[in-house]
């Protein structure tokens, strides 16, 4: 791992048309190099967005966003990005399509790569584009990001419409480059279960802006799922939700301090944390993963 951060964002702001509102704002966050990181949050948070300004293929309305140390734009060799749609050419056949990729990429395509994930989903190198599948088309678009071998990958929903074999071993071909390669990884989902396993950073973007930012580890441990009888008093700690069941209450709290004993607590798991903040807005990120401060350089 270098010095150099993978994406650090200052204030990113981006707004569609002069009267349109905010998709994003005031988003500050740095994300090492080397991590696997997960962009979650509800429709219309502002992912896709996040991640096209940083594949350099939109322009910040205000702030900043660096990508490898450089502007996007100029760091496009170095970055593959599967957009949501896994735009390809509908008139090309699957050897057309790895073979342009290989053309664009001379000095660092991996054809064993590309060809074992084409492969992988028993595609006919002669079929056209236009008459693959949703998944297939997937299989096509993620051959392409990762044989081109990049530093960093930004992956749009890229499990979305893949079957759950396909899930699995798309999962664990992401998990080898990441491990081999140290190639940082970004990938939006909405299936935060899944993520919890592979991804070792969040991002946690709601409303166009960034929430939670930091190490998935330092993030669950700083959070206590609480279970106690209604009526608990939960101060002095910090509750991001509290929820009451009859004569149960349930909390998700960032304690100050140890805890009574006769609390029973649990660390929460990713998709507990993350829906109890989505829940409840009024939140406040944890001190020392704020939105709006760096983390620490690696
Ligand atoms: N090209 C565009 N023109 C105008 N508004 C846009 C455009 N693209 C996105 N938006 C708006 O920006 C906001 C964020 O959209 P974005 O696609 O980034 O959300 P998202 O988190 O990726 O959502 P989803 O989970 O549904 O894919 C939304 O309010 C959306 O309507």
């Amino acid at each position: 791992m270098t010095g150099t951060a993978a994406i650090e964002a200052a204030a990113l702001g981006m707004r569609f048309g002069r009267r349109g509102g905010w998709a994003l704002r005031d988003c500050t966050f740095r994300l090492p190099a080397g991590r696997v990181c997960a962009v979650v949050g509800p429709n219309g948070a502002g992912k896709s967005t996040l991640l096209a300004l940083a594949a350099g293929l939109l322009a910040p309305t205000e702030g900043s966003i660096a990508v490898l140390g450089k502007v996007p734009g100029a760091a496009r060799e170095r970055v593959g990005f599967v957009a949501q749609d896994k735009p390809l050419y509908p008139q090309l056949t699957v050897a057309e399509t790895l073979r342009m990729g290989a053309d664009l990429n001379t000095d660092r395509w991996d054809a064993a790569t590309a060809e074992r994930i084409v492969a992988g989903g028993d595609l006919n190198p002669k079929s056209r584009i236009r008459t693959l599948s949703g998944g297939q088309c997937t299989r096509v678009a993620l051959a392409l990001a990762l044989a081109k071998r990049p530093e960093l990958l930004l992956l749009d929903e890229p499990m979305a419409d893949l079957d759950p074999l396909a899930r699995h071993e798309m999962m664990g071909l992401l998990m080898a480059q990441a491990a081999q390669f140290g190639t940082t990884i970004v990938m939006s989902s909405h299936v935060v279960a899944e993520l919890e396993d592979s991804c070792d950073h969040l991002l946690l973007v709601d409303g166009g802006r960034v929430r939670l930012a930091g190490e998935i580890d330092d993030l669950l441990d700083a959070h206590t799922l609480v279970s106690a009888p209604a009526q608990t008093a939960l101060d002095p700690h910090t509750v991001v939700e509290a929820r009451t069941t009859g004569r149960q209450l349930t909390a998700l709290i960032r304690p100050t301090g140890p805890t009574p004993g006769d609390w029973r607590t649990s660390t929460p798991s990713l998709e507990e944390l993350v829906l109890s903040y989505l829940r409840n807005p009024q939140a406040a990120a944890p001190a020392h993963t704020p939105a709006k401060t760096q983390e620490p350089a690696a």
